[in-house]
């Protein structure tokens, strides 16, 4: 039986993990839940957003299913004790540098896209961010100049061995899809960017059946709101990927369709929505459950190996939105458990 760390965190976390979880449940699979605090919710019990034993419960688990943190009313916190801190703890201390970000068009949705639905309607995209290292993870320090203005700085640095593995996940990835892959950096202006392309580029040998191309941020950015439909795969740093794929999700229709795996080098794993804890809407039944139970979907295809209920969760997520469910984020009227209750009805 597999083991599942549930970390719901704060806001609307609990409310997407618990829709994730009833869908879960209605499939009747060989999972034990064990829930553990995180983020906020941590620090109002334990006194750190990312207790000890909250750690060793994800580390025995056999993988992680993970809600949101963050809590306005920790903002006036130092930096290290912030709710955020505990999702990056859980991504350094469990090694899990590939974030995988799937963006893709639902049929019907095609309304509730930011772009024009002959736009909107070609988007089938995998971002592949990395997520150990980068500007979340460098060197931070305040201090002041030497006129006595305040100062800040978080490092932007990466080391060939972190580039090359993620690459390379970029690479095996696109070889499952289209053998398209796009490296987006800022080689014109920063060292670190010009590191990352020489290095994609020397992977890229072990995988002539891929096209690679180098793509800026700036333009990047640009082009997925022109014409996402020209991307398949996208490899990008920790930063730059996760502005991407807030605006990717918004060419799909909300942040709240959005799910993601992060893993490991063995495929162990940590699976969130995309979007953050949420306080404009948390406690109101807002929350648009999709990104979640998705997320529980690639948990089971990933780290559990069971692709026969992923596909099924898959499924009737498509079918309950394609048969018009939508919660407001997609302009319909549907509470977080009327969302899941469609779904429910479509896994059958
Ligand atoms: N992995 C994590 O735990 C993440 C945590 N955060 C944290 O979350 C807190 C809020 O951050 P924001 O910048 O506001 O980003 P956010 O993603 O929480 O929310 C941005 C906007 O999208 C909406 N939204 C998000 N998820 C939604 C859903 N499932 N259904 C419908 N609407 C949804 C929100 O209502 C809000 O208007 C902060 O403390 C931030 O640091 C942000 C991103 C990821
Ligand atoms: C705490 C943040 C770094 C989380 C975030 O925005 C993300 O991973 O998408
Ligand atoms: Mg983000």
């Amino acid at each position: 039986m597999a083991l599942i760390a549930l970390l719901a965190g704060d806001g609307i976390g609990p409310e997407v993990t618990a829709a994730a979880c009833t869908v879960l449940g209605a499939l009747a699979l060989d999972l034990r839940f064990e829930e553990a605090p995180v983020g906020g919710a941590a620090y109002r019990v334990a006194g750190h957003p990312l207790p000890p034993e909250t750690l060793a419960l994800a580390e025995r688990a056999d993988a992680v299913l993970f809600g949101a943190v963050g809590d306005p009313a920790f903002d006036a916190l130092e930096r290290t004790m912030r709710p955020e801190q505990a999702i990056l703890g859980l991504r350094k201390e469990l090694g899990l540098f590939a974030n995988l970000r799937p963006a893709r068009m639902f049929a019907g949705l095609e309304d509730a896209s930011a772009l024009r639905p002959e736009i909107a309607g070609r988007i089938d995209l995998m971002i592949v961010r990395e997520l150990t290292g980068d500007v979340y993870f460098g060197d931070k320090g305040r201090g002041l100049t030497r006129t006595g203005l305040r100062e800040g700085h978080d490092l932007m640095r990466y080391d060939e061995v972190e580039v090359a593995r993620i690459a390379r996940t970029g690479f095996e990835i696109a070889r499952t899809r289209s053998r398209r892959l796009t490296s987006v950096d800022k080689a014109n202006v920063l060292e670190t960017s010009q590191l990352w392309r020489e290095v994609v580029n020397e992977v890229a040998r072990d995988f002539r059946d891929v096209t690679l191309s180098h793509m800026y941020c700036d333009n990047a950015a640009m082009q997925l709101v022109r014409d996402p439909g020209q991307f398949d795969v996208i490899v990008t740093g920790n930063l730059f990927g996760d502005i991407l794929s807030d605006q990717a999700s918004m060419c799909v229709g909300s942040i709240g369709l959005l799910p993601s795996a992060s893993l490991d080098s063995e495929g162990k794993g940590l699976f969130e929505p995309i979007h953050g804890s949420a306080p404009d809407i948390a406690g109101q039944g807002k929350a648009n459950p999709c990104a979640a139970i998705l997320s529980a979907a690639m948990m089971l295809r990933t780290s559990l190996r069971m692709p026969e209920p992923a596909g099924r969760i898959e499924a009737a997520v498509a079918a309950a939105i394609a048969g018009g469910a939508r919660t407001a984020d997609l302009g319909g009227t549907l509470s977080t458990g009327a969302m899941t209750d469609a779904v429910l009805a479509a896994l059958g």
